[in-house]
């Protein structure tokens, strides 16, 4: 059987007293590319904080390699993109190489100095990216879709197991885009990597993932993407009592939600 890298099971949230979340099972398992989509506002930045244990469920459990989330404590296994992360304190003045070295603290400890090892780590991350030729930019320089590698070249630099993506083509020019697919299918079928990813570039999260899971509080649907695509006009937001579909037809035009 393969590992299951993240698993939520059974689980609730609401802020104060709103429910955000209502029994929501799903799993990425190892090597596995799960897309998930669903309305502004329907719970997926939060059940992401859920998952990184930044948010303890009212119900349910989740599990991060098969260990309860507040237990884990092998966070390098796990690269995080958060939705926020192109917008990060960019007047700040650091270069590309400092913002990807940045992403080895987990695994060092804070205060512990870069040596050659992780020194080769870096350099060969921003290779990997197409990042080496401006490792000594400032990143408030950069345009949306280097700043946006450079952020995922942070995220991999530790050689995670799981990359978390929220949102990361939020402000990214389209041939960006387009760049950020190849490279996650890439990362996905060549070296094995487990990836959640959230958006809202439907069609191509489509095209790109192994399964889809559409939240809209509850789960509304999980499983293969060319059923999802098939039966996306029919899905509806609140369960069967609702006329009105969760998504048009797919024509062909990325549909935002
Ligand atoms: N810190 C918070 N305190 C109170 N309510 C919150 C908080 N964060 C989010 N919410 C609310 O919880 C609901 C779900 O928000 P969440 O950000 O998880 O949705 P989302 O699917 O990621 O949305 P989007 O696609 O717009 O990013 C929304 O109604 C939101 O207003």
């Amino acid at each position: 059987m393969s590992e299951v890298v993240l698993r939520l099971s059974g689980v609730s949230f609401s802020y104060d007293r709103q429910p955000v979340l209502e029994g929501v099972d799903l799993e990425v398992a190892a090597g596995e590319f799960l897309g998930l989509i669903g309305p502004n506002g329907s719970g997926k930045s939060t059940l992401v904080r859920l998952a990184l244990g930044r948010l303890s469920p009212d119900a349910g459990r989740v599990y991060l390699f098969g260990e309860p989330v507040e237990k884990f404590r092998k966070w390098h296994r796990i690269g995080y993109v958060s939705q926020k992360s192109n917008s990060f304190n960019l007047g700040f003045p650091a270069t590309v190489y400092e913002v990807v070295a940045s992403g080895l603290t987990g695994k060092l400890g804070l205060f512990r100095r870069i040596g050659a090892k992780e020194r080769a780590l870096i350099r060969e991350t921003l290779e990997r990216l197409g990042l080496s030729d401006i490792a000594g930019a400032n990143i408030g320089r950069l345009s949306g879709g280097q700043q946006q590698r450079a952020f995922i070249a942070r995220a991999l630099v530790s050689r995670p197991d799981l990359l978390i993506l929220d949102e990361p083509t939020v402000g990214v020019d389209e041939e960006s885009v387009e760049r950020f697919y190849r490279l996650l299918r890439r990362l996905h079928r060549e070296e094995g990597l487990s990836i959640l990813l959230i958006t809202h570039d439907i069609d191509a999260v489509v095209a790109a993932a192994d399964r889809i899971a559409l939240l809209n509080r509850r789960i509304r649907f999980y499983g293969d993407p060319r059923e999802f695509a098939a039966r996306r006009g029919d899905l509806r937001p609140a369960g069967d009592g609702c006329s009105q579909p969760l998504f048009p037809p797919a024509s062909g035009e990325e549909i935002r939600v």
